[in-house]
């Protein structure tokens, strides 16, 4: 069986993993590319290591009402740009929203697919989580789900690597002179993420997440996040590694590690390492969260979300190893 697939966006950074993905994919056929200012350049032109079969494609401009005969459409636009255009999509074609628009939207099924796969089987829309939250939730979902920690207080310290602002970086100032041998902390208080941090927390523990603290930093490095999770709760490190392992018994994206989780680890996959580190005598649990934003992150949690609503393996077309070095 092979399903036609479109990508929307094909030229952002989230877009171009999603035709890395898709091009090495055994069920998946690029048939519709489209973009606004990319419009009318060839993939070859664009994207140069592109294969043969796909090379000549042209990219086309975005129009919702014109889109070919597909199985499924990835949607890598800004948020704030998919929503209405997305909501004329014909209901037989399946949809993964990579941008932010649909992450609490009536009729979407929010894509955290290493903890619950089963919420999103049997969906045709899909929203993929932030690259944030794919990173702290994953750590956090086994904590949560097992009252290792409370939910109230939980501080989340990221790091991320400058392609998570997209080609255009973040409305400038990442460009490389400002970014190399610099650290930037921003989005103090009220980042965009907190919301779907706070909601998916409140999910999987039952409680309030009112004090979530969540800290993002710009580093100089391509790809990669680590999360550093800061939580109260009386359990061992052990306690933590041993919930971790029972919660991902079986899911093949996950890697419980005891060595905390380094960004490289995960870079080019689908992967997401997790690790703890716990104090009972000062309550006090770490936990970390190791993914690539491009990957896990972006466009390899897409695939598998378009895996599971297509009742694909879920592991198809994902199962290279992390670039290294
Ligand atoms: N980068 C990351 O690590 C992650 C990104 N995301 C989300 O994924 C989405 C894409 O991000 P990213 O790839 O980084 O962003 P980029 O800035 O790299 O790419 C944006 C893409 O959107 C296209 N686009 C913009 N406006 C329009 C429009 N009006 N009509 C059609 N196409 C349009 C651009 O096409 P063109 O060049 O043709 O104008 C480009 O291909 C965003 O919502 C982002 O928040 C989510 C998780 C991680
Ligand atoms: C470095 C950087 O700017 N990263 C982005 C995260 C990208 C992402 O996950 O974006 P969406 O939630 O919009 O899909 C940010 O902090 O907003």
């Amino acid at each position: 069986m092979t399903l036609r697939v479109g990508i929307v966006g094909i030229s952002g950074f989230g877009g171009g993993e999603a035709l890395r993905l898709i091009a090495g994919h055994p069920a998946f056929e690029l048939t519709y590319a489209a973009g606004e200012g990319s419009a009318g350049s060839r993939l070859g032109d664009r994207f140069p290591g592109a294969p043969a079969r796909l090379a000549g494609m042209v990219i086309e401009t975005w129009d919702p009402d014109a889109l070919p005969s597909l199985d499924l459409l990835f949607a890598s636009l800004p948020t704030g740009r998919s929503a209405a255009a997305l909501a004329r999509i014909p209901g037989e074609v399946k949809i993964v929203d990579i941008g932010g628009d649909h992450r609490d939207a009536e009729g979407w099924a929010y894509g955290l697919a290493d903890v619950w796969p089963d919420r999103i089987k049997g969906q045709t829309r899909v929203a993929n989580p932030g690259c944030f939250p794919a990173a702290a939730l994953t750590a956090l979902a086994p904590l949560l789900a097992n009252s290792l920690v409370a939910p109230g207080n939980i501080v989340i310290d990221a790091k991320t690597g400058i392609s998570g602002a997209g080609r255009g970086g973040g409305g400038g100032g990442f460009g490389y002179a400002e970014s190399n041998e610099n650290l930037v902390p921003y989005g103090l208080l009220q980042h965009v993420h907190m919301p779907e941090m706070a909601r998916t927390i409140e999910q999987l523990s039952d409680g309030s997440a009112a004090g979530l603290v969540f800290t993002p930093h710009l580093v100089p490095m391509t790809r990669g996040i680590l999360a550093t999770i800061y939580c109260r709760g009386r359990a061992t490190t052990q306690d933590c590694l041993e919930a971790a392992r029972r919660f991902y018994a079986g899911r093949p994206f996950i890697r419980v590690t005891d060595k905390p989780p380094q960004t490289k680890w995960a870079t080019g996959s689908n992967l997401a390492f997790v690790s703890y580190a716990a104090d009972p005598t000062r309550e006090l649990v770490m936990a970390m969260g190791v993914v690539d934003n491009l990957g896990k992150g972006a466009a390899g949690q897409a695939v598998q979300n378009a895996n599971l609503i297509c009742g694909l393996p879920e592991t198809l077309g994902l199962e290279g190893m992390p670039v290294w070095p």
